[in-house]
């Protein structure tokens, strides 16, 4: 995947959330202020309560194929993907240790001066580093969020200049962490082909040596919270993306759904999945990768701890023959190279589903 041309990018000045709050300011910056056809929508409550995200508990899964809570678990499995893209999962395996630790090395990162955290900066029209992502122009709307995104998995996308030297233990912390979410998207990827009557090797098989990389978001207190958004609406790139959200969470993450944001509340110990781009485009559409996006608190910050994962850069995506048929499901993405894919994914700015539009066969 080829870098941007950067040099031919104007940003403007890309103030620091974090920083700006700490100045009180009686009126949040015009640069930050969305169009009242951005922030609003129609946000469910009656959802929320009465029909939360499917909530699949992993331990079902590791009972014997024909163990009835297995088939039950991924029966719930297809409907989340089918019917929401979203599903939190509990009893997943990784080590409370390990979930507390990144938890604790991103928020003591993000706590950091900005000088020592300006040493990693995000350069505009890249995505790795601190700072602020997919801003291409400079009157494009600056999300309420402070990022730190990194690629982690395989070692030719990372790049080690920007892997931070404090808190001290952030780097061992991350590659720790990020060998146990590997291990879990793997796992996932196997009731997914199971959930879609394919060979459990299906994916693994097909991605190579998968791209991972992470993303932290800070989001700080904001005083109009109807006026910004945390993060702009948008699907993921990935195939899969899990996210973690720090233990005292407020709501924050929405997810379109029949028109209207429904929020994700956060349960304790569980992780939130959701179905990326690329298994929707191999699952031709069967799996959706939804729109979400995160909102802020009037009093309350939030962290969460994002992994990407998707197939190797070399990999041709089209939809699985399985799940297409010319008279009944027509094929409704053209194939593509996922490298092509990532590069045209972060060279334009977050809008919903729009980066989609590169592989869908319109008729
Ligand atoms: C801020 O970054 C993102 O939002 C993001 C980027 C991920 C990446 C890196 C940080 C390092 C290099 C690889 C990659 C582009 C994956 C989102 O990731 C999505 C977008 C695509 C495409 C994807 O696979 O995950
Ligand atoms: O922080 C959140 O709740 C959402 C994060 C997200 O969607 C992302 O990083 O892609
Ligand atoms: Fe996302």
């Amino acid at each position: 995947m080829a870098p941007l041309p950067i040099s031919s990018i104007r940003v403007g000045k890309i103030e620091d959330v974090q920083e700006l709050i700490k100045s009180k300011p009686n009126k949040v910056p015009e640069r930050f202020i969305r169009d009242a056809n951005e922030r609003g929508g129609l946000v469910s409550l009656k959802t929320h309560l009465h029909q939360p995200i499917p909530v699949i508990d992993l331990s079902k899964l590791s009972k014997p194929h024909t163990n009835d809570d297995f088939v039950f678990e991924i029966l719930k499995l297809s409907q989340a993907c089918e019917d929401w893209g979203f599903f939190q999962v509990i009893n997943h395996g990784l080590e409370v240790d390990v979930v507390d630790d990144i938890e604790k090395v991103a928020k003591e990162f993000f706590e950091m001066p900005l000088e020592e955290k300006q040493k990693y900066p995000m350069e505009p029209g890249t995505v790795q580093g601190y700072g602020q992502a997919f801003i291409f122009s400079e009157d494009q709307k600056l999300d309420w969020c402070n990022m730190f995104a990194l690629g982690v998995h395989p070692p030719s996308i990372l790049n080690p200049k920007l892997w931070p030297s404090k808190p001290a233990r952030f780097s061992e912390s991350l590659k720790g962490y990020s060998k146990e979410i590997s291990k879990l998207c793997k796992r996932l990827l196997t009731y997914i082909a199971i959930s879609l009557g394919l060979k459990k090797e299906t994916f693994e098989e097909m991605f190579g040596e998968a791209v991972q990389a992470v993303r932290m978001n800070y989001y700080p207190p904001c005083s109009s919270p109807d006026l910004v958004l945390g993060l702009s609406p948008h699907s993921d790139g990935s195939a899969l993306t899990v996210l973690q959200q720090s233990k005292d969470s407020c709501v924050g993450l929405q997810i379109l759904k029949d028109n209207t944001w429904v929020p994700v509340l956060p349960l304790p110990n569980a992780l939130v999945i959701n179905i990326g781009d690329t298994v929707e485009v191999l699952t031709n559409g069967k799996y959706k990768s939804v729109e979400h996006r995160a909102v802020t608190n009037r009093e309350r910050e939030r962290l969460t701890i994002v992994t990407f994962y998707a197939p190797n850069y070399e990999v041709e995506i089209e939809p699985m023959g399985e799940l297409v048929d010319d008279e009944t499901n027509p094929c409704k993405y053209r194939s593509y190279n996922h490298g092509d894919y990532s590069y045209h994914y972060i060279s334009n700015k977050l809008q919903g589903k729009k980066s989609l539009d590169f592989a869908k066969i319109l008729n």
